[in-house]
């Protein structure tokens, strides 16, 4: 529905296609039939890409046309190295990128949204919301309950039907660490071990997104605009607050909404298009010599992300490991032809085995850990820290999550052809700090504000940050060493066994190695303006009447899940929004 029909007028302007966008303009579309609504999207539409749809070749469209390929500036507290911050630059955005994960974090942290300003915003309505948007069925029932799970909604998540041999020790292990079995994990706990979910549609075993799950159910009044990219919305000043009139396309074309431009070009694009329209902060907007409309300091600060470190271990040769599709090209075609039928294929693969765990399961003794934490923010106001210092003390609230993942994932680089390890089959293990107290900023660069922002997630700028990574990682390592699934490996290749064990090798590893796992939020973020927030509860940006924010950048506070099933919230909810007034 790709159409190019920009001298039409609009009544509601949705600027980027991605998660949020296109389940919002859906939505719009159905609750607003007489309304005429535009979603706009930079990237293409790429419904028939292998990349995209089969779940094993997850992370193969990362660094492709699909991708916006940000990096960070250089982390001076990470050695100075250059983080990627992968985006999806392609209709369904970064749904259609994403490594397919599906699960939730707990009531508490959903609740700590409203408790930071935001009436109306807790676990009751997200879950309501993040229902509405969810389709959830799986032959795997052993494995799930009732919590949380509603089977209605356009996106559909299931447990994968493809589970490798070597992950039958993975929760018995857990088991025996004292972590109990947790099948309601989609239900506001999502502390244990668990075999979860990923948004996989169980019917044909594609990828679930935003763009086969929602589009299909919008309405004529929705136009869909691909591969143009929108640099302002348009503003005009209408008794002391401001009115979002439309927006400008690269080209200069513009087009106008008479209602309401929402942007949701996520937590890197969004704050990027409010400073480019003039709201930010005076000195960020003057050095890139934008004239500034609304004075607004919290856009595009309080950058949170999730960080992770792995390791990974070489299988033992009766095992196979989604490495073989990297040297044995006979095998994957096999495999991908088994999947294009619709039959059981190892393409089929997402990873399934998680815990979730406070820091006192993972340790038996959290005091270190909140010492440190509260050496990094005890004397903070602002509420993102205040609440995770308070959720560190919570034992219904993770800390840290490991996740089992078939194949190698890590900084080495799977063993190079010609070297005696290639061909070999791995598995690696993900740690996730799951609140890190750092925050950072991204924002236009003052000498290309057109081009790619800055990024500074200022990785590592406390000692609790680095520690905790340095903890996660001991602590996979741990699991690994237990039987059973001690019995399915040879060696670790990563970092080695005998090659990291000091402390002073631990934080040398960390510093070297810990990575995103890609869930940066906040930048936009939904707190009083006083806290140095963007938009208020009902989404709209501190002065101005109709120009909202809706993607993940409004999420004040980081929570302990990836990130997909809250952001398909979100977009319900500010439907939900948007469409009352709309009708008023
Ligand atoms: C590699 C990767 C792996 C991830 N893995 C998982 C996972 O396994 N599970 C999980 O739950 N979450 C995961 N996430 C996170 C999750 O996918 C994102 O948090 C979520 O999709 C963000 O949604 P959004 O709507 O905020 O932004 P996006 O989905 O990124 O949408 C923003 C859209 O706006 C468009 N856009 C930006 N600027 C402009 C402009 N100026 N003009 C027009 N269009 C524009 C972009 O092209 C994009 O399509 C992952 C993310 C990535 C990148």
């Amino acid at each position: 529905a790709t159409r190019r029909t920009a001298s039409a007028e609009y009544d509601y302007i949705v600027v980027g296609g991605g998660t949020a966008g296109v389940a919002l303009s859906t939505r719009l579309s159905q609750g607003l039939p007489d309304s005429k609504i535009l979603v706009i999207e930079a990237g293409p539409a790429a419904p028939d890409e292998l990349g995209i749809n089969v779940p094993g070749k997850k992370g193969s469209t990362l660094g492709t046309i699909y991708d916006w390929n940000f990096t960070t500036v250089p982390q001076v507290n990470a050695k100075n190295r250059i983080f990627a911050q992968n985006r999806g630059k392609v209709l369904g955005g970064s749904s259609a990128l994403n490594l397919l994960t599906y699960d939730r974090s707990t009531v508490k942290e959903y609740d700590g949204w409203e408790e930071v300003g935001n009436h109306g915003w807790n676990f009751t309505t997200m879950l309501a919301m993040m229902d509405k948007s969810e389709n959830f069925t799986s032959a795997n029932s052993e494995w799930y309950g009732d919590a949380g799970v509603n089977t209605d909604g356009p996106v559909r998540g299931t447990i994968n039907r493809y589970i490798p041999a070597h992950q039958d020790g993975w929760v018995p292990v857990l088991n025996s660490l004292g972590i109990e079995t947790n099948k309601e994990y989609l239900g506001g706990n999502s502390l244990g071990v668990s075999y979860s979910s990923s948004s996989i549609d169980p019917t044909h075993y594609n990828r679930s997104y935003s763009v086969n799950g929602y589009l299909p159910l919008a309405g004529s009044n929705l136009v869909v605009m691909t591969e143009e990219t929108v640099v302002k919305v348009n503003m005009t000043k209408v008794r002391g607050a401001y009115q979002a009139t439309g927006v400008t396309l690269a080209d200069g074309t513009f087009i106008s909404a008479s209602r309401e431009v929402i942007l949701s070009a996520g937590s890197f694009g969004s704050p990027g298009l409010l400073e480019l329209s003039g709201i930010g902060n005076k000195t960020v907007l003057g050095n890139a010599g934008v004239e500034q409309l609304i004075d607004l300091a919290g856009v595009g600060e309080n950058l949170q992300d999730h960080i992770r470190i792995q390791s990974s271990y070489q299988l033992k040769d009766n095992y196979t490991s989604i490495d073989a599709f990297r040297y044995n090209a006979t095998y994957a075609a096999e495999q991908l032809q088994l999947w294009f039928e619709g039959k059981y294929s190892q393409y089929d693969y997402t990873g399934s085995a998680y815990t979730f765990q406070t820091w006192n399961q993972a340790t038996g003794n959290d005091s270190y850990l909140i010492e440190l934490a509260k050496a990094a923010v005890g004397n903070s106001t602002h509420p993102a820290e205040k609440k995770k210092l308070e959720w560190m003390y919570d034992d219904t609230i993770p800390q840290l999550e490991v996740i089992m993942s078939d194949g190698y994932t890590g900084v080495k680089g799977y063993p190079a052809v010609n070297t005696t390890l290639y061909g070999k089959g791995f598995f690696s293990l993900i740690a996730v700090v799951m609140h890190p107290l750092s925050r950072g900023t991204v924002h236009v660069n003052a000498t290309n504000p057109l081009g790619k922002p800055l990024i500074d997630p200022r990785y590592f700028s406390n000692e609790y940050d680095l520690q905790a990574a340095i903890v996660a990682i001991k602590k996979a390592r741990q699991i690994a060493l237990i039987p059973p699934l001690r019995d399915v490996w040879v060696s670790e290749y990563e970092p080695g066994l005998d090659v990291v064990n000091t402390d002073a090798e631990w934080r040398e590893f960390a510093l070297n190695t810990t990575l995103t796992i890609y869930h940066p939020v906040g930048t936009c973020a939904m707190l009083p303006k006083r806290k140095g927030g963007v938009v208020d509860p009902q989404l709209k940006v501190y002065g101005t009447t109709n120009l909202r924010v809706v993607d993940a950048s409004i999420i004040p506070v980081l929570i302990s899940a990836h990130m997909q099933t809250a952001v398909y919230g979100i977009a319900e909810m500010a439907a939900e929004i948007i469409i009352d007034a709309g009708r008023s």
